[in-house]
């Protein structure tokens, strides 16, 4: 079988610095992989070279069969490709159906219309319906978001995300900031995602991250360490001793 996402030979360059370099990763339609790796081993670039944010310097970008190494944001997401952000993205003053809204709109080609915003299609109403009750938000849909919890704002973007119908979901550090008991509804959202969705995760918290995927790549200085299945990757001493290293330099 051909791989579904299938980064080749990924190069990203900032000046002197190759934050990636010559990464190759083949992701099976359906797996679930995890990037890990310590602070600056080059995981958000490299995830910004999936979704088109950043241009590699080197390599390609192949997506369900077609080069997208050049195609911008827009065309990946229509491809398919939908991720979360670190950072929070949401509207504070809006209902969470009201960014469930707009997150639609921003799928449609309605959003340039000037008519102000149109009710949403009995089809998106269940899109929006189906992605919050996935992210466990389908009680909160008349809330403000600013009275969200931090880790429901989290869910919320899970649900912006999933709103799409993506076939490829790219998580970056979905626990960041959580609460352990945030973090553990967050794990059993993420684990009750349809499998057939292809996952691909960036989390620090590797307890956490070792429990939800098939697979791992462990990032160092922008360049592959080692590529292996959860159980072999907690015993993996070149994996230890990246993280340990760290762990005794930030002592
Ligand atoms: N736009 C940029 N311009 C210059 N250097 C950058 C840029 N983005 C990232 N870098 C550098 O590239 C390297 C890899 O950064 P990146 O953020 O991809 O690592 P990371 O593994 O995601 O780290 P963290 O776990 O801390 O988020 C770092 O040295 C970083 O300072």
């Amino acid at each position: 079988m051909s791989d579904f996402l299938h980064l080749e030979r990924i190069t990203v360059q900032f000046a002197a610095l190759r934050a990636v370099d010559e990464v190759t990763i083949r992701v099976p339609r359906g797996e679930r992989r995890a990037i890990i790796g310590p602070n600056g081993a080059g995981k958000t670039t490299l995830f910004n070279a999936i979704t088109g944010v950043v241009r590699p310097t080197a390599g390609r970008v192949l997506f369900d069969g077609r080069d997208l190494t050049r195609a911008p944001v827009h065309v990946r997401a229509e491809r398919g490709m939908s991720r979360t952000f670190q950072i929070t993205n949401l509207f504070p003053n809006l209902t969470v159906a009201e960014n469930m809204q707009l997150a639609l709109r921003g799928l449609s080609a309605r959003k340039f219309s000037l008519l102000g915003p149109a009710a949403l299609t009995p089809e998106e109403e269940e899109r929006a319906r189906a992605a919050l009750a996935i992210s466990r938000l389908h009680a909160r849909h008349g809330t403000l978001v600013k009275a969200l919890s931090y880790g429901e704002q989290r869910q919320l973007e899970l649900a912006m995300a999933l709103v799409a119908q993506p076939k490829l979901l790219l998580l970056d550090e979905p626990a960041a900031g959580l609460s352990p008991a945030e973090r553990v509804i967050v794990s059993d959202i993420i684990r009750a995602l349809p499998r057939d969705l292809t996952l691909v995760l960036i989390e620090h918290d590797m307890d956490l991250v070792l429990t939800l995927v098939d697979y791992v790549t462990c990032l160092n200085n922008g360049k592959m360490l080692v590529e292996a299945p959860p159980d072999q990757i907690r015993t993996n001493s070149l994996v230890q001793d990246v993280y340990l290293g760290k762990a005794r330099h930030h002592a």
